[in-house]
């Protein structure tokens, strides 16, 4: 009800804990970060001290309001509380998309793919059980479901498929959009048949293997690629005639981190890396304010979806029929303040943005 109130796109921003092996006695180290009392935990205040010339200190202080806030001690289990129902509204015909946005170390693969606890297990599997568990329970009314997922990456512009067989980076693949089902496919990607979590679970970690991971200064796990992994879900109900077909997208982006801060500048390769990241998440950003603009009435307003594979690809994900949600990773420390304002002022872009109501793909099974 919230989320058809309020368009479809919801930004929640998640700040991270200090790791263990930041702990120091410096207090400078960390960013001077408040989530000011309020029950609802939409605001967040950053701020910081200076001394100028002259000896005078001066306090900047950046306040943000978003859908949700999670404190550093939020927990995998509370932040899918507030995803959970986004989740399940694919099962209902609705295209859902889940995307990371934060500079590299900063907990977007945390978030969306976590630990190998119970604890720490993050979104994705934890979505993949709902969707499972939700089906199952349909059954009862009638329902049946059929699910496929497939696991892309887009690296330098170029779509890699990591659940494929064959040589990586090897094959050419295009996107294609079925403009009568809304259905978007890549040609000469696996689109494997999920029966079970578990199998999902084996899935993700194969992806993860061929996953393109290179070293930077900031964090030598970094993932200098976008991830997608999409789980596609096709009901029919025989009691009731109905049909629906709704997809679930759960983006784990690369990192935002501008060119001085990723360590890019030496290097060509981290360099192309860093500067193709950067060009489709701000693709991103424009895509999402020309929606904003074309929901707020303006006209016929051009949406600029082919300016990026990932914008190409989400293309049916952040358009009007869909649901969206951004969960913006924020770092804890004081030298990623600049950063983190920067992750800061796109992700209230993208909060800013009404993009009208989504509708489920939902039909009787004898209308076209
Ligand atoms: N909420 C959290 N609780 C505990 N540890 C966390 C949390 N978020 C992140 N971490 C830890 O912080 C480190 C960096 O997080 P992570 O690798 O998820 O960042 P990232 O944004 O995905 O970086 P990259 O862009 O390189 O993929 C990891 O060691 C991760 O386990």
């Amino acid at each position: 009800m919230v989320q058809e109130l309020k368009g479809n796109i919801r930004v929640f921003c998640r700040v991270r804990p200090v790791l263990p092996s930041e702990v120091s006695s410096d207090e400078n180290l960390w960013a001077e970060i408040e989530y000011p009392d309020n029950l609802d935990h939409k605001e967040i205040v950053l701020s910081s001290a200076s001394e100028n010339a002259m000896g005078i200190e001066r306090k900047d202080e950046w306040q943000f309001s978003f859908d949700r806030v999670f404190e550093p001690n939020s927990t995998q289990a509370e932040v899918f509380e507030e995803i959970s129902q986004l989740a399940q509204s694919c099962t209902d015909g609705y295209n859902v998309c889940v995307f990371a946005y934060g500079q590299t170390g900063s907990g977007k693969s945390f978030t969306m793919e976590g630990g190998s606890t119970e604890v720490t297990t993050g979104m994705i599997p934890r979505a993949v059980e709902q969707v499972f568990q939700v089906a199952e329970e349909l059954k009862s009314k009638g329902w049946e479901y059929r699910m496929e997922g497939q696991m892309l990456e887009i690296y330098n512009e170029t779509i890699n498929d990591l659940l494929g067989k064959g040589e990586f980076d090897k094959k050419k693949h295009d996107i294609k959009h079925d403009l009568k089902t809304g259905r978007t496919t890549v040609t000469d990607v696996a689109v494997v048949p999920l029966n079970s979590p578990s199998q999902v679970r084996s899935l993700l970690a194969f992806a993860q293997s061929r996953r393109t991971v290179a070293a930077t200064l900031m964090n030598e796990r970094s993932s200098r690629s976008h991830s997608v992994f999409t789980l596609r879900i096709y009901g029919e109900n025989k009691l009731t005639g109905e049909s629906c077909d709704g997809s679930l997208n759960l983006v784990d982006l690369a990192g935002s981190e501008r060119l001085e801060k990723s360590g890019a500048g030496n290097d060509k390769d981290r360099l192309r890396e860093t500067q193709n990241i950067n060009k489709s998440l701000s693709a991103l950003g424009d895509v999402i304010a020309a929606l904003g603009e074309k929901g707020e009435g303006k006209g016929d307003k051009h949406i600029p979806y082919r300016n990026s594979k990932l914008t190409y690809l989400l293309q049916n994900s952040l358009s009007g029929n869909s649901k969206t949600l951004m969960v913006l990773n924020l770092s804890p420390l004081a030298s990623h303040l600049n950063e983190s304002l920067c992750s800061l002022r796109f992700a209230t872009k993208v909060n800013n943005t009404t993009i009208g109501t989504a509708k489920k793909q939902n039909r009787l099974a004898n209308s076209s």
